[in-house]
């Protein structure tokens, strides 16, 4: 039986089991819920803190978590990432009141809150600044003008809690992060060609097709919200210009109309292309322009 770790709150709770059941797993329909059993794909969901995902998934415990990159670095747990899922995206920041000039070198000596300390010391150590790092659990962005810090280091999304503290970002991005799949280190290593692990044990072949099964079936679902289905009709003497347009994966379906001076097209495009593609193809004579979403796919 796979099992696998999923947060149970917080910014990538929703989005993580939503793209579970839209690949086929059975999800929690009670939010307390910590744990659910998909007999139907051999899989245990378990509902975890998101921070504390790495920690179960780098001791073996677990076999796969969902978590934010920035989270996986930070615990130190050793774990590496097997998909990037393409939501929760962020930036982990330094940032300070914005009446002055910041460096990562002014650093020195201050004190910088933060709910991702060791991600933090990592990058200061790289610079050689030597700071006092504080531990905050959340809302970490008051900090300063409580009196517990003189900086920040934290996520950074739309920006919009930053600049409603009067702080501004500084310094490199010291992670980008997004939602990621995560394994145990060296897991793959652990299996031998004749599926027995380091230990002779049996068994252990089986898991990595679950693993590699349940991570196929998520890549489908992140390419599948990565494009669109584009059909349109198109005159059969603009055909090669189609096919320019919307070479799709392999080329484009074509399927002949009753009408013989028309062509049916249908080609997958990326879903940020769609509709200047769209507006391209309407200008150059195409008609009935149809976008719609994939839920799933194989490539
Ligand atoms: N505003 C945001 N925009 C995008 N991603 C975010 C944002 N806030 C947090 N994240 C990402 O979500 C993950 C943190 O999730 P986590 O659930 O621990 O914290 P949270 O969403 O802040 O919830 P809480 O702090 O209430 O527990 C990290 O990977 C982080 O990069
Ligand atoms: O750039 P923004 O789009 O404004 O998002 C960034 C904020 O979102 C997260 O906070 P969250 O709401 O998770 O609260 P927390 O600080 O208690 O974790 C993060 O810790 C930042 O505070
Ligand atoms: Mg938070």
């Amino acid at each position: 039986m796979l099992r696998v770790a999923v947060p149970n709150k917080g910014t990538l709770a929703g989005a993580a089991s939503e793209m579970l059941a839209e690949a086929g797993y059975r999800q929690r329909h009670e939010q307390r819920d910590l744990t659910v059993l998909d007999s139907t794909n051999d899989v245990e969901f378990f509902f975890l803190r998101p921070k504390d995902i790495s920690i179960y998934v780098g001791s073996g415990e677990l076999d796969l978590g969902i978590t934010g990159r920035d989270l996986a670095l930070d615990s130190g747990a050793p774990v590496t990432e097997r998909l990037s899922l393409g939501f929760g995206g962020s930036t982990f920041r330094y940032a300070a009141p914005n009446d002055r000039e910041w460096t990562v070198e002014a650093l020195a000596g201050k004190r910088i809150a933060t709910s991702y300390p060791r991600l933090v010391a990592d990058d200061l150590a790289r610079y050689g600044v030597q700071a006092e790092v504080i531990r905050l659990d959340g809302a970490v962005e008051i900090s300063i003008q409580l009196g517990v810090a003189d900086a920040i280091a934290d996520v950074v999304g739309s920006g919009r809690t930053l600049r409603q503290h009067g702080l501004i970002a500084f310094g490199d991005s010291i992670c980008t992060s997004e939602a990621v799949v995560v394994e145990r280190a060296g897991s793959d290593d652990d299996v031998t060609r004749d599926g027995q692990d380091g230990n002779g044990q049996d068994g252990d072949e089986q898991d990595e097709q679950a693993k590699a099964q349940l991570v196929a079936r998520l890549q489908g679902v992140v390419f599948a919200q990565q494009y669109v289905m584009l059909d349109y009709n198109c005159p059969r003497e603009l055909l090669d210009e189609a096919m320019r347009m919307t070479p799709g994966l392999e080329s484009p379906t074509m399927a002949p109309l009753a009408d013989e001076r028309w062509v049916a097209v249908r080609a997958m495009v990326s879903r940020k292309a769609a509709p200047a593609i769209m507006d391209r193809l309407a200008a150059f004579g195409a008609k009935a322009i149809l976008s719609s979403d994939i839920r799933a796919c194989r490539l």
